[in-house]
Protein backbone atom coordinates (compact mmCIF):
# COMPACT_ATOMS: atom_id res chain seq x y z
CA UNK A 1 0.00 0.00 0.00
CA UNK A 2 1.57 2.81 -0.94
CA UNK A 3 1.25 6.19 1.82
CA UNK A 4 0.76 9.66 0.49
CA UNK A 5 0.08 13.14 2.98
CA UNK A 6 -2.53 15.69 1.41
CA UNK A 7 -1.13 19.23 2.47
CA UNK A 8 -3.92 21.56 2.08
CA UNK A 9 -4.43 25.47 2.22
CA UNK A 10 -5.52 29.17 0.68
CA UNK A 11 -1.47 29.27 -0.09
CA UNK A 12 -2.28 33.21 -0.46
CA UNK A 13 0.87 33.32 -1.07
CA UNK A 14 2.59 30.37 -0.39
CA UNK A 15 5.86 30.69 1.92
CA UNK A 16 8.58 28.84 3.19
CA UNK A 17 6.98 27.98 6.35
CA UNK A 18 5.21 25.48 3.73
CA UNK A 19 7.68 24.38 2.07
CA UNK A 20 9.33 23.50 5.51
CA UNK A 21 6.15 21.80 6.68
CA UNK A 22 5.96 19.81 3.57
CA UNK A 23 9.52 18.31 3.35
CA UNK A 24 9.64 17.43 7.19
CA UNK A 25 6.47 15.46 6.70
CA UNK A 26 8.67 13.71 3.68
CA UNK A 27 11.33 12.80 5.46
CA UNK A 28 9.39 11.88 8.68
CA UNK A 29 7.06 9.17 7.81
CA UNK A 30 7.06 7.30 5.32
CA UNK A 31 5.20 9.55 2.39
CA UNK A 32 6.06 8.85 -1.25
CA UNK A 33 4.32 11.96 -2.20
CA UNK A 34 2.75 15.44 -0.64
CA UNK A 35 0.08 16.03 -2.76
CA UNK A 36 -0.79 20.34 -1.92
CA UNK A 37 -4.24 21.75 -2.52
CA UNK A 38 -5.26 24.83 -3.30
CA UNK A 39 -9.07 25.68 -1.81
CA UNK A 40 -10.79 26.95 -4.63
CA UNK A 41 -13.17 28.77 -1.87
CA UNK A 42 -12.02 28.37 1.36
CA UNK A 43 -14.56 27.65 3.64
CA UNK A 44 -13.52 30.89 6.16
CA UNK A 45 -11.00 33.25 3.90
CA UNK A 46 -11.22 35.85 1.52
CA UNK A 47 -8.46 35.33 -1.13
CA UNK A 48 -6.65 36.44 -4.37
CA UNK A 49 -7.85 34.16 -7.72
CA UNK A 50 -7.21 30.87 -7.66
CA UNK A 51 -5.14 30.79 -10.93
CA UNK A 52 -2.63 33.16 -9.49
CA UNK A 53 -2.58 30.92 -6.09
CA UNK A 54 -1.96 27.74 -8.05
CA UNK A 55 0.49 29.40 -10.18
CA UNK A 56 2.94 30.60 -6.99
CA UNK A 57 2.19 27.19 -5.80
CA UNK A 58 3.83 25.92 -9.08
CA UNK A 59 7.08 27.65 -8.91
CA UNK A 60 7.46 26.83 -5.27
CA UNK A 61 6.48 23.43 -5.47
CA UNK A 62 8.48 22.42 -9.18
CA UNK A 63 12.02 21.54 -8.18
CA UNK A 64 10.75 18.66 -5.68
CA UNK A 65 9.65 15.85 -7.99
CA UNK A 66 8.45 14.31 -4.49
CA UNK A 67 5.69 17.45 -4.20
CA UNK A 68 2.18 17.39 -6.71
CA UNK A 69 0.36 20.04 -6.85
CA UNK A 70 -3.66 18.80 -6.89
CA UNK A 71 -6.55 20.72 -8.94
CA UNK A 72 -8.96 18.10 -6.86
CA UNK A 73 -10.91 21.45 -5.79
CA UNK A 74 -11.20 22.74 -9.11
CA UNK A 75 -14.29 20.28 -9.42
CA UNK A 76 -15.47 21.29 -6.38
CA UNK A 77 -17.41 24.90 -7.30
CA UNK A 78 -19.17 25.20 -3.89
CA UNK A 79 -16.86 25.30 -0.19
CA UNK A 80 -13.92 22.98 -0.66
CA UNK A 81 -14.83 21.28 2.50
CA UNK A 82 -11.62 18.18 3.46
CA UNK A 83 -14.34 15.38 3.30
CA UNK A 84 -14.59 16.19 -0.27
CA UNK A 85 -10.90 16.74 -1.52
CA UNK A 86 -10.32 13.36 0.61
CA UNK A 87 -13.00 11.35 -0.81
CA UNK A 88 -12.01 12.73 -4.59
CA UNK A 89 -8.23 11.56 -4.14
CA UNK A 90 -9.04 8.34 -2.32
CA UNK A 91 -10.80 7.61 -6.13
CA UNK A 92 -7.77 8.83 -7.88
CA UNK A 93 -5.15 7.47 -5.59
CA UNK A 94 -6.80 3.81 -4.56
CA UNK A 95 -4.95 1.63 -2.13
CA UNK A 96 -3.34 4.24 -0.35
CA UNK A 97 -2.62 4.80 3.14
CA UNK A 98 -3.47 8.67 3.73
CA UNK A 99 -1.87 11.63 6.08
CA UNK A 100 -3.26 15.38 6.38
CA UNK A 101 -1.22 18.02 7.39
CA UNK A 102 -2.15 21.21 9.01
CA UNK A 103 -0.68 23.38 11.16
CA UNK A 104 -1.75 23.86 14.88
CA UNK A 105 -4.01 26.72 14.37
CA UNK A 106 -6.27 25.11 11.56
CA UNK A 107 -5.72 21.72 13.76
CA UNK A 108 -7.74 23.44 16.89
CA UNK A 109 -10.68 23.91 14.31
CA UNK A 110 -10.87 20.46 13.53
CA UNK A 111 -13.55 19.46 15.89
CA UNK A 112 -15.83 21.54 13.62
CA UNK A 113 -14.69 20.34 10.43
CA UNK A 114 -18.06 19.31 8.40
CA UNK A 115 -18.62 15.24 8.36
CA UNK A 116 -15.33 15.02 10.61
CA UNK A 117 -16.58 11.54 11.93
CA UNK A 118 -15.62 10.06 8.62
CA UNK A 119 -13.00 12.29 7.72
CA UNK A 120 -10.87 11.39 10.85
CA UNK A 121 -11.43 7.68 10.34
CA UNK A 122 -9.91 8.24 6.67
CA UNK A 123 -6.27 9.46 7.57
CA UNK A 124 -3.29 10.03 10.37
CA UNK A 125 -2.63 13.94 11.18
CA UNK A 126 0.90 15.15 10.61
CA UNK A 127 0.94 18.68 13.04
CA UNK A 128 2.67 21.81 12.36
CA UNK A 129 3.58 23.43 15.74
CA UNK A 130 3.32 27.07 15.41
CA UNK A 131 3.14 30.31 17.24
CA UNK A 132 0.11 31.26 18.22
CA UNK A 133 0.65 33.38 21.38
CA UNK A 134 4.30 32.61 22.69
CA UNK A 135 4.22 29.39 23.46
CA UNK A 136 6.63 26.69 22.71
CA UNK A 137 7.03 23.58 21.02
CA UNK A 138 6.14 21.80 24.44
CA UNK A 139 2.75 23.26 24.77
CA UNK A 140 2.19 22.57 21.08
CA UNK A 141 1.71 19.31 22.32
CA UNK A 142 -0.81 19.95 25.05
CA UNK A 143 -3.12 21.80 22.75
CA UNK A 144 -2.77 18.86 20.62
CA UNK A 145 -4.06 16.28 23.12
CA UNK A 146 -7.23 19.03 24.37
CA UNK A 147 -8.25 18.93 20.47
CA UNK A 148 -7.65 15.17 21.23
CA UNK A 149 -9.36 15.53 24.38
CA UNK A 150 -12.35 17.67 22.50
CA UNK A 151 -12.66 15.20 19.84
CA UNK A 152 -13.03 11.72 22.33
CA UNK A 153 -15.69 14.03 23.78
CA UNK A 154 -17.37 13.97 20.30
CA UNK A 155 -16.75 9.83 20.00
CA UNK A 156 -13.75 10.20 17.62
CA UNK A 157 -9.90 8.86 18.19
CA UNK A 158 -7.80 10.26 15.59
CA UNK A 159 -3.69 8.88 15.07
CA UNK A 160 -1.84 12.04 14.92
CA UNK A 161 1.81 13.16 15.26
CA UNK A 162 3.98 16.84 16.06
CA UNK A 163 6.09 17.30 12.76
CA UNK A 164 9.68 17.95 14.06
CA UNK A 165 10.16 21.72 12.50
CA UNK A 166 11.60 24.44 14.46
CA UNK A 167 8.73 27.25 15.01
CA UNK A 168 8.32 29.50 12.11
CA UNK A 169 6.81 33.09 12.35
CA UNK A 170 6.04 33.35 8.70
CA UNK A 171 2.54 33.14 7.37
CA UNK A 172 1.05 34.67 4.42
CA UNK A 173 -0.85 37.46 6.33
CA UNK A 174 2.51 38.74 7.56
CA UNK A 175 3.73 38.84 3.59
CA UNK A 176 0.47 40.34 2.32
CA UNK A 177 0.66 42.97 4.98
CA UNK A 178 4.41 43.67 4.28
CA UNK A 179 4.11 44.15 0.85
CA UNK A 180 0.67 46.65 1.12
CA UNK A 181 3.37 48.45 3.68
CA UNK A 182 5.94 48.36 0.72
CA UNK A 183 8.20 46.54 2.60
CA UNK A 184 10.43 43.88 1.53
CA UNK A 185 9.77 39.98 1.38
CA UNK A 186 12.71 38.21 0.28
CA UNK A 187 13.92 35.51 1.90
CA UNK A 188 10.40 34.81 2.93
CA UNK A 189 8.69 32.89 -0.32
CA UNK A 190 10.69 31.18 -2.89
CA UNK A 191 12.37 34.22 -5.05
CA UNK A 192 10.38 32.93 -8.10
CA UNK A 193 7.10 33.67 -6.15
CA UNK A 194 8.21 36.72 -5.15
CA UNK A 195 8.63 37.76 -8.58
CA UNK A 196 5.45 36.75 -9.49
CA UNK A 197 3.98 38.59 -7.17
CA UNK A 198 5.74 41.78 -8.25
CA UNK A 199 4.86 40.96 -11.75
CA UNK A 200 1.53 40.61 -10.98
CA UNK A 201 0.99 43.65 -8.49
CA UNK A 202 -0.68 41.48 -6.33
CA UNK A 203 -1.72 42.37 -1.90
CA UNK A 204 -0.79 45.55 -2.81
CA UNK A 205 -3.40 48.04 -1.91
N1 LIG B 1 4.47 29.12 9.84
C1 LIG B 1 3.64 28.07 9.94
N2 LIG B 1 3.81 27.14 10.91
C2 LIG B 1 2.98 26.08 11.02
N3 LIG B 1 1.91 25.86 10.19
C3 LIG B 1 1.69 26.76 9.23
C4 LIG B 1 2.54 27.90 9.04
N4 LIG B 1 2.07 28.61 7.97
C5 LIG B 1 0.99 27.97 7.53
N5 LIG B 1 0.75 26.85 8.27
C6 LIG B 1 -0.31 25.87 8.08
O1 LIG B 1 -0.38 25.56 6.69
C7 LIG B 1 -1.74 25.33 6.30
C8 LIG B 1 -2.09 26.23 5.13
O2 LIG B 1 -1.95 27.55 5.60
P1 LIG B 1 -2.46 28.84 4.83
O3 LIG B 1 -2.31 28.65 3.38
O4 LIG B 1 -3.77 29.29 5.33
O5 LIG B 1 -1.30 29.87 5.30
P2 LIG B 1 -1.29 30.86 6.53
O6 LIG B 1 0.10 31.37 6.61
O7 LIG B 1 -1.88 30.23 7.73
O8 LIG B 1 -2.27 31.99 5.98
P3 LIG B 1 -2.92 33.26 6.69
O9 LIG B 1 -1.83 34.02 7.38
O10 LIG B 1 -3.54 34.00 5.55
O11 LIG B 1 -3.95 32.73 7.66
C9 LIG B 1 -2.60 25.60 7.54
O12 LIG B 1 -2.90 24.35 8.12
C10 LIG B 1 -1.69 26.42 8.43
O13 LIG B 1 -1.95 26.21 9.80
O1 LIG C 1 -13.54 20.66 5.94
C1 LIG C 1 -13.65 21.58 6.76
O2 LIG C 1 -14.68 21.77 7.43
C2 LIG C 1 -12.48 22.52 6.94
C3 LIG C 1 -12.54 23.63 7.76
C4 LIG C 1 -11.41 24.43 7.89
C5 LIG C 1 -10.24 24.12 7.19
N1 LIG C 1 -10.24 23.04 6.40
C6 LIG C 1 -9.04 22.67 5.62
O3 LIG C 1 -7.86 23.07 6.29
C7 LIG C 1 -6.85 23.34 5.34
C8 LIG C 1 -6.18 24.64 5.71
O4 LIG C 1 -7.07 25.68 5.46
P1 LIG C 1 -6.60 27.20 5.39
O5 LIG C 1 -7.65 27.87 4.57
O6 LIG C 1 -6.55 27.64 6.81
O7 LIG C 1 -5.31 27.26 4.71
C9 LIG C 1 -7.54 23.34 3.98
O8 LIG C 1 -7.22 22.14 3.33
C10 LIG C 1 -9.02 23.38 4.30
O9 LIG C 1 -9.80 22.65 3.37
C11 LIG C 1 -11.29 22.23 6.26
Amino acid sequence: MQQLAIFGGTFDPVHWGHLLIAETALHQVPVEQIIWVPSLNPPHKQAVAFQHRLEMLKLATKDNPAFTVSLIEVNTPETSYAINTLIDLAADYPNTHWYWIVGLDTFQTLPRWHRRHELTQMCDWLIAPRLLGGENIAQSELICKQVEHQLRNQSIIIDWQLLHIPLVGVSSSLIRQLIRERQSIRYLVAEPVRVYIAAHNLYAK
